[in-house]
């Protein structure tokens, strides 16, 4: 599978723990995952089995304890703080449960902030995101005039208005009704497939996890 496409996200052998009071918890056990460009992954396990934990490390937000994670070719071990962040500009878009969406701008602002922080703000793709995710009628508004599914929308879209190479969604559909969580979840399949994205999604839906090329399962802190 590796031969002749890129790998976007490279996991190996990668192990976390956190230390709870005198104990020290090993939530990732050594874990492998690779993700080509173009391909989507569903990351499913039980509440506390350490999926987040994994977008975190693959996003540079928090440091692997041992093994090596490289994304787009850097490799994150080694990388400063400076590199870090530069990758989560411009490379790596990410959906998280908190939408933190910034409260002070509108929605259109807030569509836009990210693709402006890394040079890809493109008026047209954003008004065409803003229009499929439903939110033309609402650019105007702030964060807090806005209903959880509407926020989790802004967030989903300003993500893909930056056309970020590697997305990683922590259940972005998780605040949805089945149906909206459904059509957000096509059109975000269709935008990383327009895009060349890879993805990887958390998600606790066995249902939702079917619908992407291929699911991982986190369990004993290992991956199967
Ligand atoms: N910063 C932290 N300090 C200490 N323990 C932590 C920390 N972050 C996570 N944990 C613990 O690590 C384990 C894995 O957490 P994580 O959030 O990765 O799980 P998850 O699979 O994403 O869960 P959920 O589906 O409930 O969101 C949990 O037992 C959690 O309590």
């Amino acid at each position: 599978m590796e031969q002749g496409r890129a790998m976007l996200l490279k996991v190996e052998q990668v192990e976390k723990s956190y230390q709870s009071g005198a104990a020290r918890v090993a939530v990732l056990r050594g874990i492998d995952l690779a993700l080509a460009a173009g391909e989507t992954v569903a990351l499913t396990g039980e509440s506390g089995s350490g999926k987040s934990t994994c977008l975190h490390l693959c996003a540079g937000l928090d440091r692997a304890d041992a093994g090596r994670i490289a994304v787009a070719g850097q490799d994150l071990s080694g990388a400063s703080d400076a590199t870090l962040a530069r990758l989560r500009r411009d490379t790596v878009g990410l959906v998280f449960q908190q939408f933190n969406l910034i409260p002070s701008l509108t929605v259109a602002a807030n569509l836009a902030f990210q693709a402006r922080l890394s040079g890809r703000h493109d008026a047209d793709w954003a008004a065409r995101l803003a229009d499929r995710l439903g939110l033309s009628a609402l650019l105007d508004r702030y964060p807090e005039q806005l209903s959880g599914g509407q926020q989790q929308r802004v967030a989903i879209g300003r993500t893909l208005a930056a056309r970020p190479a590697l997305i990683l969604a922590d259940e972005p559909t998780g605040n949805l009704d089945e149906a909206t969580g459904d059509s957000v979840l096509d059109l975000m399949l269709e935008l990383v497939a327009e895009t060349g994205a890879g993805l990887l999604m958390v998600t606790h839906s066995t249902r939702l996890a079917a619908r992407l090329n291929r699911q991982v399962h986190l369990r004993g802190g290992r991956l199967a």
